[in-house]
């Protein structure tokens, strides 16, 4: 079994703690079936380098969190991907879970090229963590730059979408100066963004789903969770008819009754450029 990356650093007061949804997204990118497929579209060929379709895949995850999904295809690029040098770039709206993500992400690609310095392995891990950014999903993207697209989304449907933080709210120095009641209804909101999905739990996601044609390269792939409320049939057959876009479900979890409680869903263009 691969490691899960180490979260042992990360304070779960603002940012979400890992469970079933993001060991969901961890068994399904390795999985050997998602391995092989993407390993077939992103291993190196031996084309010449200033062919584009050979360039070092770039993989982003909006919504990091903790970063463990992050960390974990960062670390296992040879498994998943087929290839020991991809970039990875993380996105949340928390600068906290930012931060985290670049720890937990730095240290499972560290711990993978110690563990290979003292084995018989001769191919040392080149993947690089570009950065984490605060962000909004994907606006701060160069269009046409990503090539695999990670969300796991706040999928519980609500009420109300939470608003999004300001600079402010999102300035450590001033959470860290605040009184106990203010700083544990920052804390709650801060969760309420890890998990509030507005109707149909789909609000944001949609706003993603939105953004994928744009934001994807021609060899893009994007992995998005939905929860059984969030209508993952209504929604794969939205982007089929956005016409040359093909979406599968590729991995579930917790069948109840015959219903899967959580499917990843693998979005990405029909032929390859
Ligand atoms: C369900 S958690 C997933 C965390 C992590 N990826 C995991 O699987 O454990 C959803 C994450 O999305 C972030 N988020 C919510 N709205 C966002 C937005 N508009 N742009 C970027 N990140 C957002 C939250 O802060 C939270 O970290």
């Amino acid at each position: 079994m691969l490691p899960t990356p180490d979260t042992s650093h990360v304070s779960f007061d603002t940012i979400y703690e890992p469970a079933e949804d993001s060991y969901l997204f961890l068994d399904t990118l390795s999985s050997a079936s998602e391995s092989k497929w993407l390993s077939e579209r992103f291993k190196k060929s031996t084309r010449t380098s200033s062919d584009s379709s050979n360039a070092v895949p770039l993989v982003v995850e909006a919504g990091t969190g903790s970063g463990v999904v992050l960390a974990f295809a960062a670390a296992q690029s040879q498994h998943i991907f087929g290839r020991q040098d991809i970039l990875t770039l993380g996105i949340d709206v928390n600068r906290n879970a930012c931060i985290a993500t670049r720890e937990t992400v730095s240290a499972a690609i560290k711990t993978v090229q110690k563990d290979t310095e003292t084995s018989a392995v001769d191919q040392i891990l080149n993947t690089i963590h570009i950065s984490s950014i605060t962000s909004d999903l994907c606006t701060a993207l160069r269009p046409g730059s990503v090539d695999v697209l990670l969300f796991n989304p706040p999928y519980v449907p609500t009420e109300e979408l939470p608003r999004l933080p300001t600079e402010s709210e999102n300035d450590p120095t001033k959470s860290q100066a605040m009184p106990r009641s203010a700083k544990f209804e920052s804390d709650s909101y801060f969760l309420s963004l890890t998990y509030a999905g507005g109707a149909d739990g789909m609000e944001t996601t949609n706003r993603l789903l939105e953004a994928i044609p744009g934001v994807l390269s021609d060899r893009g792939v994007a992995y998005v969770l939905l929860c059984k409320q969030n209508r993952p049939d209504e929604v794969k057959e939205r982007i089929r008819a956005w016409g040359g876009w093909n979406a599968e479900s590729v991995g579930s979890s917790g069948m109840q009754a015959g219903w899967e409680k959580l499917v990843i869903v693998r979005i990405w263009k029909q032929e390859v450029q």
